[in-house]
């Protein structure tokens, strides 16, 4: 279609015919053109003055049409090539980014693997617990299991050899042997212990007034392996009372300090009701709720509790002072039986003054 492509041809008036407004027409094709060409060649050469623009017009017109086709081709080549280039770019980056972060992954699963086994192996602590029927006294073995290195803790004379054929079975070695306090109610089992366990070394607090290989204070960390067990004073039921907080293991041993529902009496041994209830809450029921308490006693069957349990459900410990201070005022508990010979005995290691049978037992090692 070259609609309009006349328009330029020049009309003037010839002789036998006047063109008297610029011609327009819609030719289709070369036929048509040409047809029209030559009519208006024919008046032309008949005199009529026309002059034919037209085909160089459409030509030009071909040739930009043309030129535009293959500027328009090159174009779409070339953003073709560079969106191409481009793509293959960007996939490129994007999976060397996943390889890096698939790697980084699985360093951190590695991470952590490692982790999780060297805290199986390393954290875990093996608390065995050993009872004396007749004074319902605990005493407690704590081995760390990497190192073998472990610890006895309130320990009773008659049951000493039973301890020392435990620590000899497990292949563990007794580092310390300790107590919580000066116990009033049997002999505690340190002395003979030293001999049937050699190398072993006596501990008890400094304020607790017995002799011992080493004394600890409030604040101190003993340590047995990679475990560690905070030493927090709690007098009250004897002016010399400690606890020992496990940290780690996220439990304490208590001593008589606190017993389950209940807690160490008060009236002898320095034992004072006035200064007894506040170091328990502030070294022993502070810690978080879910921390196991061990007792050094109990008198019906029960051999653990937690700090959540005695926050609310302690009969004396939940009072204030003043109620606390008449309910121990009024237990009514009767002497202890071995008080006379276990005291002497206690203030240097279960070594002094004891009954027949004990002290053949201890000639005998
Ligand atoms: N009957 C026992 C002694 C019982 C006793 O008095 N236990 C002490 C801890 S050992 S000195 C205690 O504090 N008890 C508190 C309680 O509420 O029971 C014996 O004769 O050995």
């Amino acid at each position: 279609m070259l609609r309009g492509a006349l328009r330029p041809v020049i009309a003037q008036t010839g002789r036998h015919c006047t063109i008297s407004k610029p011609y327009s027409h819609t030719i289709k094709g070369k036929e048509q053109a040409g047809a029209i060409a030559a009519s208006l060649r024919r008046f032309s050469q008949a005199g009529g003055p026309v002059t034919m623009i037209f085909r160089q017009y459409v030509v030009v017109v071909k040739v930009v049409v043309k030129v535009v086709i293959v500027v328009i081709v090159v174009v779409e080549v070339m953003v073709v090539m560079v969106v191409e280039v481009m793509v293959v770019m960007v996939v490129e980056v994007m999976v060397e980014v996943m390889v890096v972060v698939m790697v980084v992954m699985e360093v951190v699963v590695v991470v952590m693997e490692v982790v999780v086994v060297v805290m199986e192996v390393v954290v875990v602590v093996e608390v065995v617990k050993l009872f004396d029927r007749d004074s319902c006294t605990y005493t407690y073995l704590l081995a760390d299991p990497n190192t073998k290195e472990a610890v006895l803790v309130d320990p009773v004379i008659e049951l000493a050899e039973r301890d020392a054929k435990l620590v000899k079975e497990m292949g563990l070695s007794l580092k310390y042997v300790m107590n919580t306090h000066v116990h009033a109610d049997h002999i505690t089992g340190s002395g003979l212990l030293k001999k049937l366990v050699p190398g072993c070394r006596s501990l008890i607090s400094q304020v607790s007034g017995a002799t011992a290989d080493v004394h600890v204070h409030h604040g101190e960390v003993v340590t047995f392996g990679k475990q560690q067990l905070e030493v927090r004073r709690t007098p009250g039921h004897t002016y010399g009372c400690v606890t020992y907080v496990c940290h780690n293991e996220k439990f304490a041993l208590t001593g008589d300090a606190l017993l389950i529902r209940g807690c160490g009496r008060t009236d002898f041994q320095e034992g004072s009701s006035e200064t007894c209830i506040s170091p328990v809450h502030s070294q022993i029921l502070s810690l978080p709720d879910t921390f196991a308490l061990y007792p050094a006693h109990d008198y019906v069957g029960q051999t653990v509790t937690s700090v959540a349990e005695e926050k609310t459900l302690n009969p004396r410990l939940t009072k204030s002072k003043e109620e606390f201070i008449t309910i121990m005022s009024n237990l009514g508990l009767a002497y202890p039986r071995k008080i006379d010979v276990s005291l002497p005995a206690n203030k240097v290691c279960g070594l002094y003054n004891l009954p027949e049978d004990l002290a053949a037992k201890l000639a005998d090692k």
